[in-house]
């Protein structure tokens, strides 16, 4: 039986970069990230979005795609974590570093993903198309993934 988290990840993209975060405490401490955390009550999975964005890196933005959704499940635990995954292509602000996170872009070309969660590699070319994706990933621990779905969809 399992129960589920609602989170959000949002994914700031520019011509030919994007921007990341290091995650400097906490859960996924020391891997790049997109910018993101969970759903309070009271607010919708979009407003927790741009107030987590806001938070870890001191942007503002006028349009989020929706373009994604991955449950992943840790083995051993019983919550799942369901992760809204946004893109933005126009923002406010400087990426400023905060408690949480350090900011950086980086080329698209030249992504860190062997400092990243392991799903990314194979979603993030999905998301730079903008094409819409559902996804369901078991990890063992945080760096192995045992299972996974992932399948480009009409609507997430
Ligand atoms: N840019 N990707 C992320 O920020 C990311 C990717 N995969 C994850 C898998 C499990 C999890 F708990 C968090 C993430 C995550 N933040």
């Amino acid at each position: 039986m399992f129960t589920s988290k609602l989170l959000t990840l949002v994914l700031v993209v520019q011509p030919g970069r994007v921007l990341l975060g290091m995650k400097k405490r906490g859960f996924g401490a020391g891997k790049w990230n997109g910018f993101g955390g969970k759903v309070e009550h009271g607010e919708t999975i979009e407003q927790a979005a741009r107030r987590e964005l806001l938070e870890e890196s001191g942007l503002t933005v006028d349009t989020l795609d929706k373009l994604g959704n991955i449950k992943f499940e840790f083995i051993g635990e019983t919550e799942l974590l369901d992760v809204h995954i946004f893109r933005a292509d126009s923002f406010h602000g400087e990426p400023t570093e905060s408690d949480e996170m350090r900011p950086q872009w980086f080329d698209c070309d030249k992504i860190p993903f062997s400092q990243m969660w392991a799903d990314d590699i194979l979603w993030f070319p999905m998301m730079f198309q903008k094409k819409k994706f559902l996804g369901y990933f078991k990890f063992q621990g945080h760096d192995l993934i045992v299972e996974h779905k992932l399948e480009e969809v009409n609507e997430v």
